[in-house]
């Protein structure tokens, strides 16, 4: 295959550096990042533009990893602004579910485009989704050139026959596309405990071991979750998955808001990985996730946004700015989650939540080349003598970024995305909603 170059010329660098003990937030101004088809080749100051396919201007720019969004249902973009201001409850069954039953790959194929370009508007190159249709999100993923972490969402409601059905669809979808696509990984996803028996949950442990796969699961999102499953096993949520031996360092739970003393020391010795959704949790009002009692037991935390119904939007830097200032106000100190472990967590951390450390989460030499640049002419991101790394998490957004680049492909430049016709999916995606609602 023929060598593809592309060089960002004279840019600053702020990227975590992953030493395997602890990470490192470290800025690197006046440099040269040089990619080399799909990863990055070398990051130095004297790199030769000489047979160079394509140079990016970096003066005036910041370049950061691509951010990994750890919590996603991409096609429920279709669903923003149809189920506001409920509790989950209510909004799970009297409206999400309703309207997902009149769904069907085509629609959902649809929703996910519409996702993933506000994706890669707002510098998300990986995602880690959890829903139905996943042949028509994996066409998506494939079009637009982000990296998807799909599941196919198992719900049984106890009952066996749905149960065999669940495993076998997600077991053939993760025979289908594992080992065969670069940017596309299945994992297996049982959507909870409240939804789902304790014989899928043991089997699908036995088949993620077999197929060497991750587990996406939703975990403690709402008090009365913990009620319920206290009432139906008499154990709180992760007391009665490390019971029945679901719990592993593959598992990345979603939400994980209401959690006792004893549940974090499970989590912590069996390796288990968050996804914190603050946005999603003040909005559906499920609580406060105790991050900083994860954080300061080295548990590893990432963001996600969760879908575009509970949130409203896949902004991450949204996520990051909310995920610190929740955590500072419910502790009344102001020094947790300080910008630079947030910048973590939305980069590195997510990486390592999903098992892809050695790939992605940083920019450094050998790593898959997933960067986004964001420009410093911005007046939300300057005086630039200040912190770079507190204008970014503080008061950066999506909408900063103006260069997307994911497995060394640009699928965004000067905010043209180049992968999407971006006016035909808003265009489609509004007629796919009308048609939805007269249905
Ligand atoms: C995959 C299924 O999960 C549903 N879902 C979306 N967001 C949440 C959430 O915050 N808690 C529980 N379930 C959620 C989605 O609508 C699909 O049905
Ligand atoms: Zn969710």
């Amino acid at each position: 295959m023929e060598t593809k170059n592309t060089l960002i010329k004279n840019i600053t660098v702020i990227s975590p550096v992953n030493n395997n003990i602890t990470n490192n937030v470290q800025i690197k101004k006046g440099t040269s990042i040089l990619i080399e088809n799909d990863r990055i080749a070398e990051i130095s100051s004297n790199i030769s533009e000489n047979a160079i396919d394509k140079v990016i201007n970096g003066n005036g720019k910041i370049a950061i990893p691509g951010l990994i969004n750890t919590h996603t249902h991409v096609p429920m973009n279709l669903f923003r602004g149809l189920a506001d201001d409920l509790e989950l409850d209510s909004w799970l069954n009297d409206h999400i579910w309703p309207m997902e039953a009149n769904l069907n790959g085509e629609f959902t194929y649809i929703g996910a485009l519409h996702g993933i370009l506000e994706m890669i508007k707002t510098g998300t190159t990986t995602f880690n989704d959890m829903y139905f249709y996943l042949n028509d999100i994996a066409k998506a993923v494939e079009e637009s050139g982000v990296r998807g972490v799909l599941s196919y969402g198992m719900i049984d409601f106890f009952d066996d026959e749905k149960r065999k059905t669940e495993l076998k669809e997600s077991t053939k979808t993760v025979k289908e596309f594992n080992g065969k696509y670069d940017r596309i990984k299945i994992n297996y996803g049982p959507h909870s405990i409240y939804t789902c028996s304790k014989e899928l949950l043991i089997e699908t442990r036995a088949l993620a071991n077999k197929y060497n796969t991750g587990i996406h699961i939703h975990m403690s999102e709402t008090k009365k979750e913990i009620d319920d499953v206290y009432e139906a096993q008499g154990k709180h949520p992760f007391e009665y998955l490390e019971e029945i031996g679901f719990l592993g360092e593959d598992v990345l739970a979603a939400h994980c808001v209401w959690l006792n003393n004893k549940e974090i020391a499970i989590i912590k010795e069996n390796n288990v990985k968050i996804s914190h959704n603050p946005c999603s949790n003040m909005k559906l009002a499920s609580g406060i996730a105790p991050i900083d009692k994860l954080t300061e037991n080295n548990i590893c935390v990432s963001l996600g946004t969760d879908g575009a119904s509970s949130n409203n939007n896949l902004d991450l830097f949204e996520e990051m700015k909310f995920a610190s200032l929740l955590q500072k106000v419910n502790t009344f100190n102001p020094e947790v989650l300080p910008a630079g472990k947030i910048l973590e967590m939305a980069t590195i951390d997510a990486a390592k939540a999903l098992g892809m450390e050695n790939e992605i989460g940083s920019i450094e030499e050998g790593k898959k080349a997933d960067i986004i640049l964001l420009d410093t002419s911005n007046v939300n991101l300057t005086p630039t003598v200040n912190s770079l790394i507190s204008h970014i998490v503080y008061s950066g957004n999506g909408y900063n970024v103006d260069t997307t680049i994911c497995n060394g492909e640009i699928l965004m430049e000067d905010k043209e995305v180049k992968t999407l016709n971006e006016q035909e999916i808003i265009k489609k995606t509004n007629e796919t909603v009308k048609l939805m609602k007269e249905a």
